[in-house]
């Protein structure tokens, strides 16, 4: 999938969200922190890990929305780190069960945090990928998401969230 529309929609939610919170310059580790987050409110509506537990993961589009708050903190942050020129989603990493794709993604992530570097970030892109995919996700689900909840973190701006 190509992700320029996508980081140039995001530079603009961003743009916004900082100008209606007076906030100037770098917060590449506030939303390294958020992404992790992310990723953990992830893991709890798929459930995948508790085995202690007979229920059920959450509705497919509870799931989706908290995949793709992870991609806004994702491309934010490539763009915080100007490697926003990545032009199209790596390919996914191989297919493991989910409980070890979020173990592998929270990795990389913090490798990333600390590198900055493309090469990690094209390896957080691929993990996040393979979560897509192992959650049945194709990348029109993605797009279609990202794109409402894009339009829902300016009305939460605007009303003051
Ligand atoms: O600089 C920012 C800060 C927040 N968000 C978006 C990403 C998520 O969709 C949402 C997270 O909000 P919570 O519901 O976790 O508060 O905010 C951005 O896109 N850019």
């Amino acid at each position: 999938m190509n992700l320029t529309k996508l980081f140039d929609m995001q530079k603009e939610l961003d743009r916004f969200i900082q100008s209606k919170q007076g906030l100037e310059g770098d917060l590449f580790r506030q939303k390294g922190l958020a992404l992790l987050v992310e990723l953990a409110e992830l893991a709890n509506e798929t459930r995948c890990f508790k085995f202690w537990s007979t229920k059920g993961p959450s509705e497919r589009s509870v799931i989706l929305e908290e995949y793709v708050d992870s991609i806004h903190f994702l491309l934010s942050l490539g763009i915080e780190s100007n490697l926003n020129m990545l032009e199209e989603w790596p390919d996914p990493a191989p297919e493991e069960d989910l409980t070890e794709l979020f173990l592998k993604t929270q990795q990389v992530i913090h490798q990333f945090l600390d590198s900055h570097s493309m090469s990690d970030y094209q390896a957080v892109w691929s993990w996040y990928g393979a979560i897509a995919a192992q959650l049945d996700f194709s990348y029109d689900d993605v797009l279609d998401a990202y794109l409402e909840k894009n339009q829902k973190n300016y009305d939460r701006q605007r009303e003051g969230y």
